[in-house]
């Protein structure tokens, strides 16, 4: 199996501690812990694991091992019985990582973990530098011979392209490239890896897959939910920083780029960075027709009345920060050259639906009368990443009778009715792949910075517009001039609920 890329193999995962910095934390409780649990439940970890939390909320071992939000407590598995330790300290402290690495010391010796160490930084990105600079003071940015020291690193990754760079030596000062994993929880979703099987293991789609066939293409990561308990956090993000740079051009550079020769991890990051690259930024004479942003007031139904995004806990009542972005993209390549890519993501939205929807252009003529095609959509495959995770290919078809009716019809591939195994969570796919060692689906520097180059002018642009931000209710799909963004060209959204 030597030239098989690890993406396409199954593998079991090397003894290891896995460490998480933010261990009190929303991602730890929520995703965290519960992917460790299933990865345990389903006998993917290693019979030599071990588990530590850090952070500065005090702690017993028991009670960090119960706080997954689902499922019973860890120790509770046979695999991470004695094998769960919480350390309590400042991200800043050198005793921290002196406790740290004895912990981690006893481990080994206990569990056979082999000085095998995955960094798990799950803090906000203020701790992000202190907790690198306690790793390498405490020297445990290198591991010893034979074993690894690899460090996961949760997005956003910087700011904005000058705060990446900076992040990126600050971790290049302690940490080498191939220790490092910046991660994007889109691309550990079965169905974003599907957007490859469709792709690259058919031949009937890659004939269409371009200019001559697709009149535009539509990105949507549409979420019911608003902010919930992490306004604090938003406020210093906003929809562009937190979804657009990287899970849409995530799925977007794996929907747009081209083939590659094979999925080992530099062939597929390769393709992914040059379709980055050629995507054109606006100017500043025509950022304001290509992107769009808006922010939820209260709405909803008498029913279920939904607070605004000035009302939520932790948001600045007078707040600017944007809760929707949409923007029309251009692809400078030979593939995609004229055609127009439309993304969109926003909070309290009427549905939960990230979805890839390529539409197609209409037929050069039509022998048949205006009249019997009133139903008639342009066709459309669209790559369902959830929910309902599947693929619909949307054509004209005969409507039974004796006239010559065309209406819409669809052809629907389910996840769920295909298939009997079940999808990993995503975090559970890239923590096996962290401790493999697998950076395939971890996001490289230069994409990182690719991303923040197409966003960058957009949110600077809004930084500076001191117009009233555009509103639209809770409930809605945005607000109106993302319509008008899409519509200049007679196109429209493509709302499903
Ligand atoms: N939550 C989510 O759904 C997602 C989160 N992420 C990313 O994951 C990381 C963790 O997110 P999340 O768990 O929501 O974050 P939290 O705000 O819950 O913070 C995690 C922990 O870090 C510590 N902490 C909080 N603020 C600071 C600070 N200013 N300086 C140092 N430590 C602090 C706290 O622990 P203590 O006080 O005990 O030290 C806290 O429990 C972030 O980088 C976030 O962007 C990415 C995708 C989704
Ligand atoms: O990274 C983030 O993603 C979630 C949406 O993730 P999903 O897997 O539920 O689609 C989003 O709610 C959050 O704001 C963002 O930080």
């Amino acid at each position: 199996m030597d030239n098989v890329p690890q993406l396409i193999q199954e593998r079991s995962a090397p003894p290891a501690t896995l460490v998480i910095f933010g261990a009190s934390g929303d991602l730890t409780r929520r995703k965290l812990l519960p992917a460790v649990e299933s990865l345990a439940r389903h006998n993917r970890l290693p019979s030599e694991f071990a588990l530590v939390g850090v952070a500065r909320t005090p702690m017993e071992d028991e009670q960090f091992a119960s706080s997954a939000l689902t499922g019973p407590s860890l120790s509770d598995k046979p695999q991470l019985q004695g094998g769960i330790r919480y350390v309590s300290g400042g991200y800043d402290d050198p005793e921290t990582y002196k406790r740290l690495a004895e912990t981690l010391d006893e481990l080994d010796a206990q569990r056979g973990t082999s000085g095998n160490r995955l960094f798990y930084l799950s803090t906000p990105a203020e701790a992000f530098e202190p907790v690198i600079n306690g790793l390498a003071g405490a020297g445990l940015n290198r591991a010893r011979e034979g074993s690894f020291s690899r460090l996961v690193i949760e997005k956003p990754y910087g700011r904005d392209l000058t705060t990446a760079r900076e992040l990126d030596s600050v971790v290049h000062g302690a940490f080498d490239e191939p220790q490092v994993f910046r991660i994007d929880h889109y691309l550990g979703k079965d169905t974003v890896q599907n957007v490859l099987a469709l792709r690259f293991a058919n031949s009937i789609f890659q004939p269409i897959w371009d200019r001559s066939w697709v009149d535009h293409v539509q990105i949507t990561v549409a979420e019911t939910l608003g902010v919930g308990t992490r306004g604090g956090f938003y406020e210093h993000a906003g929809a562009m920083r937190d979804i657009v740079q990287n899970h849409v051009l995530q799925v977007l550079a794996l929907a747009l780029m081209e083939p590659p020769a094979s999925f080992g991890a530099e062939g597929l990051r390769n393709e992914k960075a040059k379709l980055l690259q050629a995507i054109r930024l606006p100017t500043n004479r025509d950022i304001a027709d290509l992107a769009v942003r808006g922010q939820y007031t209260r709405g909803g139904t008498r029913d279920e009345l939904m607070a605004g995004y000035r009302e939520e806990v932790g948001v600045d009542p007078l707040s600017r920060t944007e809760t929707y972005a949409a923007m029309r993209l251009n692809v400078d390549n030979w593939r995609w050259a004229g055609v127009p890519f439309y993304v969109r993501t926003g909070k309290r939205l009427p549905a939960r639906v990230t979805e890839v929807a390529l539409q197609f252009q209409r037929p050069p003529h039509l022998p048949i009368p205006a009249n019997q095609l009133t139903d008639l959509e342009a066709d459309a495959l669209i790559l369902r990443i959830q929910p309902n995770e599947g693929i619909s290919l949307r054509f004209g078809a005969k409507v039974p009778g004796h006239s010559f009716r065309v209406r819409t019809a669809s052809m629907d591939f389910s996840y769920e009715q295909t298939f009997a195994e079940e999808s990993p969570e995503a975090y559970e796919r890239l923590l096996l792949d962290a401790l493999l060692g697998d950076p395939t689906l971890f996001i490289r520097t230069d994409e990182v910075e690719q991303c923040w180059r197409i966003v960058d002018p957009i949110i600077e642009h809004w930084e500076n517009d001191h117009s009233p931000i555009p509103t639209y209710e809770a409930a809605s799909w945005g607000p109106a001039d993302a319509d008008r963004l899409i519509g200049r060209s007679g196109r429209a959204w493509k709302n499903s609920i």
